[in-house]
């Protein structure tokens, strides 16, 4: 389970998060929503030890990942999506997953082994020799899980990862997202495709001006004023 307590971080002057706690269990989806600009990558980016707190603290199963170094937090079990492009373009589907098991593992068998498991856990092992760039972005998608999932991650953070997908790319991301819960990971999904957030959310969090005015199920944050002003009347009607 992910525990964040009393989280500041202020970049400079500009406060930008302010006394946020929430939990993350194991084995369960919770999202995080709110308007742009409200904190939620910077959030992310605490969580996975690429920024470091001004105060408050970040614990997984436990164990302190405050102010640890990205590294660090990774070999403790936090995995994030990476967007799959640029230089990645030019390998293979497999070469892709192998590179993430190869942070899991330095034996060459273990790591084929790990990476084949991975890509037909996902339904992509027949896809193994395409190249990122020639594939259909929401298996782009698809492989960024069989990456995040190959180093065997506690917590799983994914950002935005429904951004630019039809419909029916999304609910084939759901499934995959579901699946990946399934193992008992936990995850915390940044996400602004509602239908996606309804789909899957165990419990939301919803950030504004960096603090967090509500928590619980989709259909109880839904209800709040505060959230309809700040963002889902707004959502609905973009
Ligand atoms: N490195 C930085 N230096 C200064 N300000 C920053 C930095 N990173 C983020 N900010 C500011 O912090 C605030 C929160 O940004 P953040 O990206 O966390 O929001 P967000 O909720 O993820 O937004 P979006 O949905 O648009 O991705 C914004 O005002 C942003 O300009």
């Amino acid at each position: 389970m992910l525990e964040v307590a009393e989280v500041a971080k202020s970049f400079g002057g500009l406060r930008v998060l302010t006394d946020v706690s929430f939990t993350a269990p194991a084995g369960e989806v919770t999202a995080l929503i709110g308007p742009n600009g409200a904190g939620k990558s910077t959030l992310v980016n605490l969580i996975s030890g690429y920024l470091q707190p001004n105060a408050g603290r970040i614990q997984l199963d436990g164990e302190e990942l405050t102010s640890r170094p990205a590294a660090k937090v990774f070999k403790m079990g936090v995995s994030r999506t990476f967007q799959v492009t640029g230089n990645t373009a030019e390998l293979n589907v497999f070469e892709c997953v192998a590179m993430a098991a190869y942070r899991q593992s330095k034996d060459f068998s273990t790591v084929n082994r790990i990476a084949e498991e991975q890509l037909r856990a996902f339904g992509l092992w027949r896809y193994r020799t395409r190249r990122l760039g020639d594939i259909p972005t929401a298996m782009v998608r698809v492989v960024d899980f069989a990456r995040g999932m190959a180093s065997n991650p506690k917590l799983l953070l994914l950002d935005e990862v429904m951004a630019g997908l039809t419909p029916a790319e999304v609910d084939v991301v759901i499934d995959q997202v579901r699946a990946c819960r399934d193992t008992g990971v936990a995850i915390v999904m940044i996400e602004h495709v509602l239908q996606a957030v309804t789909a899957l959310a165990d419990s939301v969090v919803v950030l504004n001006n960096g603090q967090i005015i509500a928590t619980g199920s989709m259909q109880d944050v839904s209800r709040s004023e505060e959230v309809r002003a700040a963002y889902l009347g707004r959502a609905a009607t973009t």
